[in-house]
């Protein structure tokens, strides 16, 4: 369905003294994303992981290379094409306050894509937002509330809302759940594994989380400086990858007692 092809995208930053330093962010980048499939793009910080998400959804165009998604090349959409794209790719950022405006009820803020792409009355998009607001795990009730009222989880199920009301066929996920707490995380990931059942979703769900990856993809694309360098087509074989930057990525989590603080700090715990 998404077919990335040899795609590449480089920044010029300006330096100090008028020098320009030049970011390979994307380079050389080749995968293919299957209808219903979810498929995670896994690497440290500052390796292109929002990038390749900006390529997909448009915000940002390639120097070389082709993005084909359902065989229609992004680069040479027709304007009716675009918006059918539009529809039928959705993202949910990290950052859920700073994606909603938050002066707008819930029920506008899930109502956005709405007045885009489907032609609803009034009654039957209220109907509708009620019906989302149920299926993330909301309350009918919140529609009439602001950003403000919610919590940090409650307000990403709502961005979840907005992103699914279009029915789109793929939506990235950009670290979306990272900044809630593990609970949260878990039930979020439920939720989307659901719709994904029910609604036959594929998604492209980036993170630096391998732990993550393991519960809730089905393929993963590792990616270092701007590369893919690693390809599972099968999440259970995660314990067994062999880049250095993969088993990195598996070995990176929080020390969880003091002697595993010690042991890295390099000190003898008594
Ligand atoms: N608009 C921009 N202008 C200049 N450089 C940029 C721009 N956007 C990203 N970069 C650079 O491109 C590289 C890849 O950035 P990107 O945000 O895609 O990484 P990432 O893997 O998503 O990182 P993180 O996990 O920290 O969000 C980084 O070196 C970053 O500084």
């Amino acid at each position: 369905m998404l077919e990335i092809q040899q795609v590449s995208k480089t920044y010029r930053k300006k330096r100090l003294f008028g020098e320009h330093e030049t970011i390979e962010a994307v380079k050389n980048m080749s995968f293919t994303l299957k209808q219903g499939v979810c498929l995670a793009i896994v690497g440290e910080s500052g390796s292109g992981k929002t990038t390749l998400g900006k390529l997909i959804i448009g915000m940002e165009k390639p120097d070389s290379g082709i993005i084909q998604f359902d065989h229609i090349n992004l680069a040479t959409t027709c304007k009716e094409e675009k918006k059918q794209l539009q529809k039928n790719i959705q993202i949910v950022f990290q950052d859920c306050h700073s994606a909603v405006n938050p002066k707008m009820k819930i029920r506008d803020i899930i109502a956005e894509p709405m007045n885009c792409h489907l032609q609803l009355t009034k009654q039957q998009q209220l109907e509708k937002i009620k019906e989302l607001l149920v299926q993330v795990g909301l309350s009918e009730r919140d529609a009439q509330k602001y950003p403000h009222q919610l919590s940090g989880g409650q307000l990403q199920r709502v961005t979840i809302a907005r992103a699914i009301a279009t029915d789109p066929k793929l939506i990235i996920l950009d670290e979306s759940i990272n900044s809630l707490d593990i609970l949260v995380q878990i039930s979020i990931l439920k939720l989307l594994k659901k719709l994904q059942q029910e609604r036959g979703f594929s998604y492209l769900f980036i993170t630096h989380d391998l732990h993550a990856v393991s519960l809730f993809a089905d393929e993963v694309a590792v990616v270092d400086q701007g590369e893919v360098v690693e390809f599972l087509h099968d999440v259970s074989q995660i314990p067994c990858m062999t880049h250095p930057i993969s088993q990195r990525l598996l070995a990176s989590r929080l020390p969880i007692n003091r002697q595993e603080i010690s042991s890295l700090q390099g000190e003898q715990v008594s």
